[in-house]
């Protein structure tokens, strides 16, 4: 059995149906992260969890307890939820001590040493524990926040977009390091974020919103490798999508045979690559004459971007492809190491590595 349970949660705001029936299952001590375009409803989604407000239809469950059934809801303060929000809300008037001790319930034993191992938990030097927040980093602040949310000994913990605030860098330390304290404590966690790549590694499991809904949830391999979409796949990373003729596991493309995802099919559709799988290797017009088997491009395009470099790359004797006029001379969009990236002109050959995911 799941530990928060979502069935059919409806939310409307005047006109905007911000949620249109969400059903979510979230397993005990895990990570969910939910992605999906602006206003699509991930906030308004976490405030109902939260009990910042209520649905207007559909069930809460956590840990088998009714949280919100329609309008009838538990109240914010007796959920044992942690909610760390985008600009980690201090309050400005306490020191930072305060604001981590909080959470915690009165009177708790040894306040002041819990404080200090809160703090230590996330990665803050006590000294800075007597300091108002205005006197922190963005990134120290997000830190207190998150102390102050682990204070309170949360059942879950929900997290919206806590690290955009962070640079780069920073962000990915924070994020992982937010990872493992979570789970060293067992805490189950639901993060909202714009960012797939953190959306990826942070979750076991990815839901990504559209519209209200969720329009598909799974492990973050099977989202990046099988989307069900085409919006799905393009959001979760780069994609090259090709038209293909289908058959006992094998596409006939414009970049040749390639072995696709199923068994089942036959028929013309549109597969998936994602750049990665396209390898390249230098070669010359010398090299092409031949091997017709084989499949070759040119470099039309450049451009250094330093670890990845964007390149393109227009096939010069791509088998016809089912329907040519869809990808006509659309060259392919590749992102290859910046140390060794072909430069415009160059004639490579074209292989392609693991399978293709075809659409529904
Ligand atoms: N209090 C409110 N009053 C009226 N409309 C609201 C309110 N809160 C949210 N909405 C609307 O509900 C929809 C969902 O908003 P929500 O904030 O949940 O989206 P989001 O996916 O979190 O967006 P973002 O990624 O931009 O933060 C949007 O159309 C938004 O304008």
């Amino acid at each position: 059995m799941s530990f928060l349970e979502l069935t059919d949660v409806h939310k409307r705001y005047g006109p905007v149906a911000a949620l249109a029936g969400v059903d979510l299952s979230v397993a005990s001590g895990s990570r969910t992260a939910i992605v999906g375009p602006s206003g699509c409803g991930k906030t308004t989604l976490l405030r109902l969890i939260a009990g910042f407000e209520a649905p207007d239809r559909g069930r809460i469950v956590l840990d088998g307890e009714v949280l919100a059934n329609g309008g009838a809801a538990v109240p914010a303060y007796r959920r044992g939820i942690g909610v760390v929000a985008q600009d980690g809300a201090l309050f400005p008037h306490l020191s930072i001590a305060d604001n981590i001790g909080f959470g915690m319930a009165r009177g708790e034993d040894k306040r002041s040493e819990r404080i200090v191992e809160l703090a230590y938990i996330v990665g803050l030097d006590k000294a800075i524990l007597k300091r108002r927040p205005h006197e922190l980093s963005g990134g120290q602040q997000q830190r207190v926040a998150l102390a102050r949310a682990m204070a309170m000994k949360p059942r879950l913990m929900l997290l919206d977009e806590p690290f955009s605030a962070l640079d780069t860098g920073l962000r990915a330390s924070m994020r992982k390091a937010v990872a493992e304290l979570l789970e060293a404590a067992g805490i189950t966690t639901i993060l909202v974020t714009h960012d797939q790549a953190e959306a990826l590694s942070f979750a076991s499991q990815v839901a990504v919103m559209r519209d209200g809904l969720f329009s598909q949830v799974g492990t973050p391999r099977e989202l990046y490798l099988q989307p069900k979409d085409r919006m799905i796949a393009e959001f979760l990373g780069d994609a090259i999508i090709l038209p293909a003729k289908i058959a006992d596991g094998f596409a006939s493309s414009p970049l040749g045979r390639i072995a696709v995802d199923t068994r089942e099919r036959r028929d013309v559709a549109r597969i998936m690559l994602r750049p990665e799988q396209v390898l390249l290797k230098r070669t010359s017009r010398e090299g092409m004459s031949g091997t017709p088997e084989m499949l070759f491009g040119e470099v039309t395009e450049s451009e250094f971007a330093g670890s990845m470099c964007t390149i393109a790359v227009r096939l010069l004797n791509s088998p016809d492809p089912p329907d040519a006029a869809a990808i006509g001379n659309t060259p392919l969009i590749l992102r290859k190491p910046g140390m060794d990236t072909p430069v415009v002109g160059e004639i490579v050959r074209l292989t392609v590595s693991g399978k293709a995911h075809v659409f529904a």
